[in-house]
This record gives structure tokens, C-alpha cells and sequence, in this order.
């Protein structure tokens, strides 16, 4: 009785820091801090001062104005891509990547990233998939075992299908080597590309037993009667940011209880939604049945860890500590890591809201 009178009781950020959580929806590239792409960018300009992008510090400042759909995805392609280039600075913001969502109190991370070679050195798409496996087994080491981690491999949707192809065949070979590659996303800027041409490449995923998720519904352009059905053919297991869905779509999603992956503060500094956190869309589909997972999705961009995702969720939404136990155990059903995972992160849960409860 004691328990549940405790856990009615209002959020904090002490609560949410050490809730143990589960991270589905963390892009690898705009999850990576401010200050490490600084660093990096220090070195290189200690070894080419002629080099002549601007200090991250400056370029990433939350001082202006922030990014919207608009500015942030050549972000990527024009900037962060340029500054890492090199097999040390891949695994030098990977590793600070996993520690900062360790540190937030992350125990079950799905991270995700597109294949990409480095034009003008050695390192091809396989180079790096393998640099940042690598960094994910090394710190699975280091942290005793304490966050498990697993990959998804990103299309991006100005890929042509023959890349989207080649990022399928990618996870399948790394899967079958064993190591922890657990699906395929489908993201990139939802002003571009025709999602049809991704027709084959998710029926072969699907068809190796790969997960998918697909970034559904960001913008309106995105969420076209022919777009929306394409994707939902191509039989995702969950779905991303879910924000402009009409209602016939909405409904299948519910029958189906797809998992949802939410990403609070992306949706409201990017204006992808309206009216703030308090309108966010997270309050509609609560309402569903339908499991959701919290997510960052680029927290290096947008500056708000998970357990402030929580936390905000836990605000706007007048959520108790024991609605905030149930939003963590309804990202547990989403998990793509399978059964023994999740037992792993049930028990965690468990142990965590016995400590609360038992603690004055
Ligand atoms: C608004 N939210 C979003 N919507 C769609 N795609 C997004 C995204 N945030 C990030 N990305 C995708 O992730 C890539 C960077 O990480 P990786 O190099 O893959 O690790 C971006 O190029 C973009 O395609």
C-alpha cells in the first residue's frame, strides 16, 4: 500500500534520471554532443588550420534561433559529416555517445545510423558499420554489461533503391556474423524521395527476419493517402514520430498495436508540431493501447536527454512516478533485442520501484 501511495506521487528529475530506460529512437550522428564534435573539430584544426568549418560550439549554439525541418537536415550533409572523417573520430563520438546515454540512465539502447563511406579515404560503408560495432561491443565491456545495445541500420529516403539495397544486405551480413544488428529504419528529410522505391528493400529485410521501423508522418507532404499505405505495406514493426496520421491510418495502427516512438522535445524545437509540449501528439496516442517509446531522437541537436524526455512527458501530461513505471514498461514491449532483453529490463524496472518504494 505504501508503494502505491509513493509512486502517485509527482516526477522529478532525480526519479527520471535513474528510472532505467530503454532508448528506441536515437539517431548515432544527432545524438553526439555539442562539446565532442567541438573536440574534434579542435584536433583537426591543431593539424589543418586551414580547415574551414566553423567551431560546433557555434554552429550548434541553443542560443539561436533552433534548427527547424528546413535547416537541420543539411546539418548532416554539409557539416557533421564533413568534420568526421576518420576511423578515430567515428569512434571517439560513438563511445561518447554510449557513455552519455549510460550516464542518463539508459540500460536497453537501440541505436540507430546510415551507412556511410568517407569519400577520399579508406573507409567505406562496411568500415564504418564495423568501426561502430566495435565501439558498441567495447563499451558493453567496459560498462560490466550493463547497457545492452543493438543497431539498426538507416535508409535514408534520398537513397536510390539500389543503396537501400545495399544497407539491407549490410544488416543481414552483420546480423549473420552475430553481431548486434537488429533492423532497418527508414528516415532522411520527408520533403525528399518517393518511399516506393523502398518496396524491395523491406521485403528483403523482412523476409531475413530483420525488424523494421520507418519514420512515418513527420510533415504534412509526408503523410499522403499513397506514402502512408506504402509504408504500412512494407509491415513496420514500429513507427516514428507518428504526428500528421489521419484518422482511417490511425485506426489500422491501433488495430495493429504497432509501437510508437515519440520524440517530445524534436517535435516541438523543430515545429514538426504546434502548440508545444502541452498539444503534443504523445497525448492522443496514450490513449490507444498502443505501446510508445520515449525517445531522443537527436539529443546532441536538440539538447534534451531521456530522462528529460520523461520528465517533460511526467509534466505535460500530469503523469505520475507510476504512469512514468508504465510509459518505461510499455518501451520494453517495443524492444526489437527479444524476450531475454526484455525479462532483463522487466526486472530492472522491478528492482528500481522496489528501491523507491522501500527508500523514505
Ligand atoms: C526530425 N527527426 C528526424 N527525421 C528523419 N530523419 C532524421 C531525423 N533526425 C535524424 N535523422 C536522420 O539521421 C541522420 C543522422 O544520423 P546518422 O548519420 O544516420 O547516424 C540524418 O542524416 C537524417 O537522415
Amino acid at each position: 500500500m505504501g508503494s502505491h501511495i509513493k509512486s502517485q506521487s509527482s516526477v522529478d528529475s532525480n526519479f527520471t534520471r535513474h528510472l532505467p530506460k530503454v532508448e528506441l529512437h536515437a539517431h548515432l550522428t544527432g545524438s553526439i554532443s555539442p562539446q565532442t564534435l567541438h573536440d574534434i573539430w579542435l584536433e583537426r584544426k591543431g593539424q589543418d588550420p586551414s580547415m574551414e568549418l566553423d567551431d560546433p560550439l557555434k554552429v550548434m549554439s541553443t542560443e539561436k534561433e533552433h534548427f527547424n525541418v528546413f535547416t537541420f537536415f543539411p546539418l548532416f550533409d554539409t557539416y557533421i559529416y564533413n568534420l568526421i572523417t576518420s576511423v578515430s573520430s567515428i569512434r571517439q563520438s560513438t563511445l561518447a555517445v554510449l557513455q552519455s546515454f549510460y550516464a542518463d540512465g539508459v540500460r536497453y539502447l537501440e541505436l540507430r545510423t546510415t551507412p556511410r563511406a568517407v569519400p577520399g579515404t579508406s573507409i567505406s560503408k562496411q568500415i564504418y558499420i564495423s568501426t561502430v560495432l566495435d565501439c558498441m561491443d567495447e563499451f558493453f565491456q567496459s560498462s560490466g554489461n550493463d547497457m545492452s545495445i543493438y543497431l539498426i541500420l538507416s535508409i535514408d529516403r534520398k537513397n536510390a533503391a539500389e543503396e537501400a539495397a545495399q544497407t539491407v544486405d549490410l544488416a543481414i551480413e552483420f546480423r549473420n556474423q552475430g553481431r548486434p544488428v537488429v533492423g532497418v529504419d527508414l528516415c532522411g528529410n520527408p520533403a525528399r524521395g518517393d518511399v516506393s522505391t523502398f518496396r524491395v528493400a523491406f521485403a528483403k529485410a523482412k523476409d531475413a527476419g530483420l525488424k523494421i521501423t520507418l519514420h512515418f508522418a513527420e510533415i504534412p507532404a509526408s503523410s499522403t493517402e499513397d506514402e502512408l499505405r506504402a509504408l504500412l505495406s512494407y509491415q513496420p514493426d514500429r513507427l516514428g514520430h507518428v504526428i500528421h496520421v489521419p484518422p482511417k491510418f490511425k485506426e489500422e495502427i491501433v488495430e495493429k498495436k504497432l509501437g510508437l516512438e515519440l520524440c517530445l522535445s524534436c517535435n516541438v524545437l523543430a515545429k514538426l508540431t504546434e502548440g508545444g509540449f502541452a498539444e503534443h501528439h504523445f497525448g492522443e496516442w496514450q490513449k490507444t493501447g498502443c505501446p510508445i517509446a520515449l525517445g531522443t531522437d537527436d539529443v546532441g541537436v536538440f539538447g534534451s536527454s531521456l530522462s528529460n524526455e520523461y520528465l517533460l512527458a511526467g509534466q505535460h501530461f500530469s503523469l505520475t512516478k507510476a504512469d512514468l513505471l508504465g510509459l518505461s514498461r510499455s518501451a520494453i514491449e517495443c524492444m526489437f533485442g527479444g524476450n531475454e532483453e526484455k525479462d532483463k529490463m522487466y526486472k530492472l524496472l522491478n528492482d528500481f520501484q522496489e528501491l523507491k518504494s522501500a527508500s523514505p
